[in-house]
This record gives C-alpha cells, structure tokens and sequence, in this order.
C-alpha cells in the first residue's frame, strides 16, 4: 500500500541556513553488506548479493528516508545486484514501486583489478599495510590490472558486452572511477535535478566517493579519509546551479547528511577504514 509521504516544504527546510533555497534534492545510498563484504573480500565489479544484515540495513535507510518524507522522482543504479536489490527495498519499503529506475554500469563500484577476489585482511598479511591502503584509498594509483582470462574481468562478462572493450577497466583507482561516472552524472542525473527533482542514486562505497568528491570539491588528498558506510541514506540540498546547500548536521567535508546518528555513523566509518586492519575483527 502507498504510505503517506509529508513532504516539507522545500524552501523552508529547517536544516538550511536561512534564505538558503532548495532547488532540488539528491539522495545518495551504499547498498547493503554484500557476501562479499561480509567475506571481507576485495569486490569492485563482481556481481553479488546482499546478506539478510544487508538487506536489513536496506529497509533501516528506507525506512530513515520514509520518516523524513522523501518522495523520489527518479532513481539510478549501477549494473550490479547489491544496488539494484538495496534499491528494490527502498522502493518498496517506502511505497514508491512505480519509481522509474535507470541502470548504468557507469555507477558501478571501481574495478579492483587484479585485487578482486581476494581477501583484504590477506592481502595486507601479504604486501603490508602501506601498498594496501594505496591500493584501497589513493586517488589516482589504480590497483594491479586483471588478467582479461579472469571469471572476474567484466569483457568476459555478458552484462557488458555493449560497451566497446576499451572502455572496459582493467582495474580503476578513484580518479579513473571519478572520469567514467561523470559522463552519466552530466547526461543522465544532472537535468533531471536541473528541473528541481529528487533523485535518488543506489551506488557503491567508491563510486559514491567519486560524486561527493565532485559535488562538494574534495581535494585528492582529504578524499583518501572519506568513507562511506553501507545502508546510510546521504542527503544533499541542491540549489539552481547544482551546488550543494550546507546543511546543519553535515560532518565537514560533506555538505550534506547521513541519516543517522553522529556517533552511529562514526562507528560505521571507522568499520569501513578497518576492513584491511589487522588487530581488527576477524575476517
Ligand atoms: O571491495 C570493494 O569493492 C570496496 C567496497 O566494498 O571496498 P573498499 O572499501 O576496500 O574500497
């Protein structure tokens, strides 16, 4: 059934600074813990599902959006599962099925490369803590290539096959992610929030980084301590000109804010940055 939706007024947000007028709102959103991610295993583009936590950190973020009123206009997803599932949940758990959604591989996850597959914790074991947190956060040191006879390097991979092979990665760092989900952000995202939409983008972890760098001009270096935890919706205030509206309860660099709490969501960040420390869990 279609749940009531308030929507507050857009000019009036009582999270904007005075006399600041929204023009259009972006939603951002991680998809859920993957198997992958619960395997703590270097993923990019390999194609899998939620677990039920991710599933249930899904319904967590929709139903974070449903209290605030949030009525999407238009949806995007990447071509991998754990977004387009992530974005199924929301979509239903808020009522709001008949969404139109856009798929684009330009929002997939970055190409890990030859890292895809293995184990972070492993792989630290193996070259240190140095070369992985290069491989995982520099900006623009992309990891080893993949072997194009991998299972995992997307040319072999069906799903792909309208895109001329040398666009296909062989492994991508940020910038690399940033330069192929910019084209899409320009021709796809940005009219529809040029006509004052919410847009609503279930992504991934460095994809997302890849819009936030660009949305709030990041530099190169302070995005290498940005992380973004999965399920947390991330809303952004536009206004005509597409520059966000800094909104109180942001957590700088960002203008705009996760729907959690600030101590949850520091929790949830540090667990992302500590995915490939070794004192740290047990996977
Ligand atoms: O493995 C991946 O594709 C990403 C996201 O899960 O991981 P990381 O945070 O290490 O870049």
């Amino acid at each position: 059934a279609q749940l009531s939706v308030r929507r507050p007024s857009r000019a009036a947000s009582p999270l904007l600074a005075e006399n600041a007028e929204t023009h259009a709102t972006l939603i951002l959103l991680r998809h859920g813990q993957s198997v992958w991610n619960e395997a703590n295993l270097f993923t990019g583009w390999a194609d899998v599902g939620l677990t039920t936590l991710g599933k249930n950190e899904a319904a967590q973020g929709a139903t974070a959006l449903w209290r605030e009123g949030h009525t999407i206009d238009v949806a995007y997803t990447s071509l991998l599962k754990r977004a387009q599932q992530t974005l199924e949940i929301v979509l239903k758990i808020t009522g709001q099925e008949d969404v139109t959604v856009h798929r684009n591989w330009r929002l997939n996850e970055r190409m890990y490369g030859g890292l895809t597959g293995l184990n972070k914790k492993e792989t630290v074991a193996k070259y240190g803590d140095d070369q992985v947190k290069q491989w995982r956060r520099s900006y623009s040191l992309p990891p080893p290539p993949i072997d194009t006879d991998s299972e995992y390097w997307p040319g072999n991979d069906n799903k792909y096959a309208h895109i001329p092979t040398e666009e296909i990665p062989l492994s991508e760092c940020l910038k690399d992610t940033v330069e192929r989900c910019l084209p899409y952000w320009e021709s796809d995202i940005t009219p529809a929030l040029k006509r004052g939409k919410t847009v609503l983008v279930a992504a991934h972890g460095n994809s997302i980084r890849g819009i936030l760098k660009y949305l709030d001009g990041i530099s190169d270096d302070e995005i290498t301590s940005l992380e973004v935890p999965t399920g947390i919706p991330l809303v952004y205030e536009l206004d005509a000109d597409l520059k966000p509206l800094q909104m109180s309860g942001a957590v700088a660099p960002l203008s705009g804010r996760f729907l959690a709490d600030p101590e949850a969501l520091k929790k949830a960040q540090e667990e992302v940055a500590n995915q490939s420390k070794l004192r740290y869990g047990v996977k």
